[in-house]
């Protein structure tokens, strides 16, 4: 089956409220069909112990559930894997690829995200040339990307009052109970991790946060 145009994925992109990473796990077929039945709109593999080939093999699951769910398939870092796993979206963060360097390899067919952490990356995200969309955080310090300092919810407000073009998504330390706050805000876009990746129910947990967002 062919993949999606430029233009399917940029209005899928629009339209999506909820992002999940996930790294790769033994039920990683029915984790992400539960995700997806639940209401996520775009699945990340983010599994930084995979080699290429593991990578490859674990995005050709998730693409098949992507697919049968209308959601998008992201690739973290790699472009080399993006355009190998024929995914929809290429996320890179600030020490990644260079957005022009990944758009020479994949073309304009594939939607690009960017990672920022204070207003001056998250303003120049949003008029960077080539990349379609990008995130902010961590809201909190979380626990899944140790380390990284929390601009918390004041870049989520500066951002929101920016008005960017572009859409653009909160993330890191964002559950259920927080989800109001980001809203509040001004976010109306997430991606989670721990959220969904370690409930006992994922399609619930995907769900109930899902709700919020509609
Ligand atoms: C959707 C999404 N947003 C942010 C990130 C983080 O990217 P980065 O800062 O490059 O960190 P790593 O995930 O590569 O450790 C992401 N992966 N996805
Ligand atoms: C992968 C990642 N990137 C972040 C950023 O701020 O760019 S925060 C983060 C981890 C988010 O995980 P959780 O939902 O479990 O807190
Ligand atoms: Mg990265």
């Amino acid at each position: 089956m062919p993949g999606l145009n430029g233009e399917q994925i940029r209005k899928r992109l629009d339209d999506a409220r909820l992002y999940l990473c996930t790294a790769s796990r033994p039920d990683l077929a029915s984790f992400v069909d539960a995700a997806l039945a639940g209401g996520v709109d775009i699945v990340q593999l983010r599994d930084k112990s995979l080699e290429a080939r593991e990578e490859l093999a674990a995005l050709e699951i998730i693409a098949e559930a992507c697919a049968r769910h209308g959601a998008l398939l992201s690739v973290n870092d790699r472009a080399d894997i993006a355009l190998a796993a024929g995914a929809d979206v290429l996320h890179l963060g600030q020490d990644d690829l260079p957005v022009p360097a990944a758009r020479r390899i994949l073309g304009d067919d594939v939607v690009i995200g960017r990672s920022t952490h204070s207003v001056a990356q998250a303003s120049a995200a949003a008029s960077e040339d080539g990349s379609d969309y990008f995130c902010t955080g961590p809201c909190w310090p979380t626990p899944t990307k140790p380390g990284r300092p929390a601009p918390g919810l004041d870049l989520v407000r500066a951002t929101a009052a920016s008005a960017p073009a572009r859409p653009w998504f909160a993330i890191g330390g964002i559950d259920l109970d927080r989800l109001p706050e980001v809203l509040a805000a001004g976010a109306t876009r997430v991606v989670v991790v721990r959220a969904i990746t370690e409930a006992s129910d994922p399609e619930f947990a995907a769900r109930a946060l899902k709700t919020h967002l509609v």
